[in-house]
């Protein structure tokens, strides 16, 4: 037995060594095909996918988009047309788990997948790209309308016709099809009725996404304001409460790709100057702000909206709201647009957040951020030294004057090298100059070699709604339309008061490269559009102010330098007035012959800044040796101009140096020039070295009511000399006042506003024309001299905690 199993035993190993090298073989074959079989299938699976998406592909504005997949991809299905109260069904990071009120019909929608998810193509090398995109609406709405809107804007933003998913422009790489390119997924928008969502799902972290699936969302609020209680109180309660909470992250939005927020409101009976039109959507933004990250860079897509539901500013209550709505919404989409083609934020990033509300109210807090520091005019810094003792001079740049030629005759230089244009001319500032880095540094953008324009504190506050400069007092000027540049950087006065800092270029005649014209006015008007893009993202920026400025109307050509120094201003300022550009032209009273020969501008003035030699040396350090010659000369000649066009003196009280006891060689001065209007304005420390050396002090700075005892001084002075002038009017806020000629006092009102429209006419008409001639409304009334001149229409702002009598009072006096 035991035999005969030992013989089967070696009877099956010989049978194992004779058939191993087959039976291996058989099994090494069966594997490679089972692994070929599953990769055939695969490739099967592809190209039924592809042809799939081939057949119902659209290609629409050059996206390929999947309107109607013939394979689905999961299983369930997200109705877009429907007003979707569903919640979103995966897990969360925080949120509590609780039961959430649901209505209407849900379907369930994995986040990342749905019929409609529209495909875009993915650029190159960009990051924060992997992600699909969920654009969520929340709103809340008590009587309707808000409701009608935003089911209306959702249905539009998918749409073909109107929505910004067929708007998009991203060039498709040919190989997009071919799974080089990776795609993402627009989502389609979700509606959200505030009232019926549980608020933490959204507001205390962000839904998580199924499986395997990175979305970034957007979130849109759209809400009513009620004085009374509202569902819109609750969720403000909320996200404050969530703001404090000590056991929340402080930003636990910030992982949102951006937000917006847009608010219905009446402006008839909840008026602006309360504060109480759209007051709740301006807190939702501000709340918003915060959560998203603020200081450090909240995510505001585009400025806030505000509708308005006045019956009487339109002939159908809805009118303007609609109108506000539109605009508000096509920022909106740009931003979204930006966002989805290149995955960042706009420039306007590095701003975000600069002045998140709560700091919004203070402009001290602005001044403590880092990032808005940057942007802060050399005005605003001024102020901030003056009002804080604690700013040490230090920390204001040293300065860097250029070397001076005062051996090169001036002269046109010709615009065409070899045409007198010598290939030895420099730049003015070269973009490796301690000048360059410190102009922009200070928030210029500089234009060419010579040129720079930044926009200056006050079209910030206007874009804020928050009051504009004393030009629209005077003048009719409104601060947001208002672009501030120069096409001469340098300078022939080093004034001790000067905000730049000592960082210009200075020189008595023109000795650099000189740019064309025509690239001037271009690149200071794509700069300054450049600077109002970048303010979007700041809380508090107003959707319509923020539109309107992105049509310049004004120029005022008083930054840094002197800009009849430019030898081609005149060609210049015809660029200007071509594009309805208006002109105030500032001049240093240093260039008599450039001075003559000057065009026509909307508004000429001349800087008065002393009365006599001894005062104007100290104070505007000259580098003229015949500059008290000069100035008189530029005297002269402004009242030669009087009759042609409106001329303006420009006078900066400094207490100690040109205030006291100079009334009468002010006074002098003007019955010199006899100019249409005398501007006075108490000068604003700025702390410069040059300032510093000159022994200016903050004492230096005159109050209020020294500046308006020298106006009624100076006037009194005028009238007794038989000069007809009165004290047309003042703007307390930034310590400026106005005498004007009596040619401006009309049917027993003063018209210091100017008609622009037609200032272009008349240019148009190309005969010669006098200042009276466009004339505009008359001053309003509470502009006048004694009513303090703060438009009733902006918002004041008052100190944190200080209340309404404290009110901030900002930089004196803005450009010039
Ligand atoms: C009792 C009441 C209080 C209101 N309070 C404010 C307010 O404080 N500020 C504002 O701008 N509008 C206010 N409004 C106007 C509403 O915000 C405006 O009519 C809005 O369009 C209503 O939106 P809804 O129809 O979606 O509820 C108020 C309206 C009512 C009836
Ligand atoms: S301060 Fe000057 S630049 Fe600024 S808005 Fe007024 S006029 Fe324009």
């Amino acid at each position: 037995m035991s035999l005969a199993l030992c013989k089967s035993v070696t009877e099956i190993l010989g049978l194992w060594h004779e058939y191993r090298t087959l039976i291996f073989t058989a099994i090494a074959l069966a594997a490679v095909l089972y692994k070929c079989l599953g990769s055939l299938r695969t490739l099967l699976h592809r190209e039924i996918q592809s042809i799939g998406a081939a057949t119902s592909a659209q290609k629409l504005n050059g996206i390929v988009v999947d309107s109607k997949p013939t394979l689905k991809l999961a299983d369930k299905v997200l109705e877009y047309t429907e007003v979707v109260e569903s919640k979103l069904d995966a897990p969360r990071v925080k949120a509590k788990v609780e039961p959430k009120r649901v209505s209407g019909k849900k379907k369930g929608s994995p986040i990342g997948v749905g019929k409609s998810a529209r495909r875009i193509t993915k650029p190159q090398n960009e990051k924060d790209l992997e992600s699909d995109i969920q654009i969520c609406i929340f709103y809340a709405s008590l009587t309707g309308s808000t409701s009608s809107y935003v089911e209306k804007f959702k249905n539009d933003l998918f749409s073909d016709k109107e929505g910004i998913y067929p708007k998009l422009s991203i060039p498709t790489p040919s190989n997009s099809l071919s799974g080089i390119v990776p795609s993402r997924n627009i989502l389609p928008p979700q509606l959200f009725n505030l009232e019926e969502i549980e608020l933490d799902d959204y507001f205390i972290s962000l839904p998580a996404p199924s499986e395997g699936k990175n979305v970034k969302y957007i979130y849109i609020v759209v809400v009513p304001s009620y004085e009374t209680d509202s569902p819109v109180a609750a969720f403000l309660d909320h996200l404050q409460e969530t703001y404090h909470d000590f056991r929340i992250d402080s930003a636990p939005l910030s992982p949102l790709a951006g937000f917006s927020v847009f608010g219905f409101g009446d402006s008839s009976e909840w008026p602006e100057s309360e504060g109480k039109f759209c007051q709740d959507a301006v807190q939702v933004d501000k709340w918003l702000g915060k959560l998203s990250g603020g200081r450090a860079g909240s995510r505001r897509l585009s400025p806030l909206g505000m509708g308005d539901m006045n019956p009487a500013s339109s002939a159908d209550r809805q009118g303007t709201a609609t109108a506000n709505f539109r605009e508000w919404r096509i920022h909106l989409e740009d931003s979204m647009q930006e966002y989805f083609e290149t995955g960042e934020m706009s420039a306007g990033a590095d701003l975000r957040g600069a002045v998140e509300s709560g700091d919004e109210d203070s402009d001290v807090d602005v001044a403590e951020n880092e990032t808005e520091k940057d942007m802060i005019d050399l005005e605003d810094l001024g102020t901030m030294i003056n009002r804080n003792p604690t700013i040490k001079k230090s920390s204001v740049p040293a300065k860097v004057y250029l070397p001076v030629d005062f051996t090169t005759p001036a002269g046109k230089i010709a615009l065409e090298a070899g045409e007198g244009q010598s290939p030895l001319r420099k730049d003015m500032v070269p973009k490796d100059s301690v000048t360059y880095k410190a102009l922009t540094k200070q928030g210029y953008a500089i234009v060419g070699s010579h040129s720079g324009v930044k926009i200056c504190r006050w079209t910030k506050s206007a874009l804020r709604g928050r009051g504009s400069c004393y030009k629209y007092s005077f003048y009719g000027i409104r601060s947001h339309l208002c672009m501030e540049t120069t096409p001469s950087l340098s300078c022939s006065n080093k004034c001790v008061f000067c905000w730049r800092h000592g960082t210009n270029p200075v020189g008595t005649t023109w000795r650099w490269k000189v740019d064309p014209p025509e690239e001037i006015f271009k690149g200071v008007v794509e700069g300054h559009y450049r600077k109002i893009k970048m303010m979007k993202g700041v809380p508090g920026v107003r959707a319509d102010r923020f539109s309107e400025a992105f049509r310049i109307r004004h120029c005022a050509l008083s930054l840094v330098g002197e800009p009849i120094f430019y030898p081609y201003i005149n060609e210049f300022l015809a660029l200007l007035h071509g594009s309805q550009i208006s002109s105030f032209l500032v001049c240093n009273a240093q260039h008599p012959a450039q001075l003559r020969a000057l065009g026509p501008v909307t508004q000429l003035y001349v800087s008065i800044d002393a009365s006599n030699k001894e005062s104007l040396k100290k104070i505007d350090k000259p580098l003229h040796r015949d500059f008290w010659e000069r100035f008189q000369e530029c005297l002269d000649i402004l009242r030669e101009k009087r009759n042609k066009q409106r001329t303006v003196f420009r006078l900066t009280l400094v207490k100690g140096f040109n205030l006291e006891d100079e009334v009468k060689g002010y006074a002098d001065l003007v019955q010199r020039a006899l100019p249409g209007f005398v501007e006075i304005k108490g000068v604003t420390y700025c702390g410069t070295s040059s300032a510093g050396e000159a022994g200016l002090t903050m004492g230096n700075v005159p109050f209020w009511e020294e500046v308006q005892t020298f106006v009624e001084a100076l006037n009194t002075e005028l009238n007794a000399r038989g000069l007809d002038y009165g004290m047309a009017a003042e703007h307390q806020h930034s310590c400026c006042a106005l005498l004007a000629s009596r040619r401006f006092h009309i049917n027993g009102k003063w018209h210091t506003l100017i008609n622009y429209e037609r200032f272009f006419e008349l240019l148009k008409e190309g005969r010669e024309f006098g200042p009276e001639e466009y004339v505009g409304e008359p001053t309003p009334e509470w502009a006048n001299w004694g009513n303090g001149g703060f438009n009733p229409e902006d918002e004041r702002v008052y100190r944190k905690g200080k209340g309404p009598k404290k009110e901030i009072e900002t930089e004196s006096g803005g450009c010039g």
